[in-house]
């Protein structure tokens, strides 16, 4: 208000003025499927950050992130296990139920795991249901997309249950995979082309780009009409997600694509020590 009464004074200010109230007004909305779409066509990046509890969640939350992501990492990063594959969906839904708790502002979307979805589409319409109903989010995220995979997401989205694909290197193929950038020959990257073009037409409303070249990735995103969120595929997405452990600096060994942007374990090392040396010499209580 106090900066609509100023915009009179000049032009200048003006643009300073809208560019701000954008800004203020994102903070304050509420994120929806929609909103993300339109994002896409403004070409505003859409930031992704993965969460595994309630805590963390309500800090990323706060800080206007606009999606975030029960990543199935969390079996890694939270849980100690060597892959994904390890985790259960009861097990997902004790974690995604916490974030969800913690979040006001962000759109919610949960992986679902392993084997949780590639038996039937019988079996994906139970698991995403129970996702939806048992912790409030708003989408699943499943890996994928050949025809089988692109078969379900439109049988999920048709009953109105929004579904963000996942391409390129995709974690739950580990052993097939193993951990390697993907879509480094034309065959390669001409089917993963292919499967961002089948997800798109069967209804998914966004798909998460993982570990291709940045090339491929700025092909794909041209030509689909829904947003793409990159995780080492380059610059030219839509949006892009990190693993919020590695960006926190929780994780001991990070993928090369990642970004640290602080080192949490020193800290808390730091301040585990200080407490340690506190008791031992009757500093903590006084
Ligand atoms: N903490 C964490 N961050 C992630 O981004 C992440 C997970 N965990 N767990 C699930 C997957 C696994 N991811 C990974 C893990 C390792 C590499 C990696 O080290 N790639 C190397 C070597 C690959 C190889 O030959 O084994 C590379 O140069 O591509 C890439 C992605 C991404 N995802
Ligand atoms: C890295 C993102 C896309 C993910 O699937 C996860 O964290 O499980
Ligand atoms: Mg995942």
């Amino acid at each position: 208000m106090i900066n609509g009464l100023l915009f009179v004074t000049n032009l200048r200010q003006l643009t300073v003025i809208t560019f701000s109230s954008y800004l203020f007004l994102d903070f304050f909305m509420v994120v929806t499927i929609a909103q993300l779409l339109n994002w896409k066509t403004q070409q505003r990046s859409i930031t992704v950050l993965t969460a595994w509890d309630y805590a963390i969640a309500q800090i990323l939350d706060e800080t206007g992130v606009d999606v975030i992501l029960v990543g199935d990492s969390l079996a890694m990063t939270a849980l100690g296990h060597e892959t994904t594959l390890p985790l259960s969906l009861d097990a997902m839904l004790h974690h995604a139920a916490a974030v969800k708790r913690g979040v006001k502002r962000a759109l919610v979307v949960c992986d679902l795991p392993f084997l949780s979805y590639q038996e039937s589409d019988q079996q994906a319409i139970r698991s995403a249901g129970r996702v939806l109903r048992e912790t409030g989010v708003q989408a699943v995220k499943l890996e994928g997309g050949n025809s089988t995979i692109a078969q379900t997401v439109s049988v999920l989205t048709r009953i109105g249950i929004p579904v963000m694909g996942h391409i390129g290197l995709t974690p739950q193929s580990v052993h097939r995979l193993g951990y390697r950038q993907q879509g480094k020959t034309p065959e390669e990257a001409e089917r993963i082309y292919q499967e961002a073009l089948n997800l798109t037409q069967a209804g998914a409303f966004a798909l998460i780009l993982e570990h291709i070249p940045n090339e491929l990735a700025a092909k794909i995103t041209d030509a689909i009409s829904i947003p793409t969120i990159g995780i080492g595929a380059g610059n030219n997405c839509d949006g892009q997600v990190l693993v919020t452990a590695d960006l926190l600096g929780l994780t001991a060994k990070q993928p090369p694509f990642a970004k640290v942007y602080t080192n949490l374990r020193e800290v808390i090392k730091e301040a585990t020590e200080n407490y340690i040396e506190d008791v031992k010499g009757k500093q903590f209580p006084k």
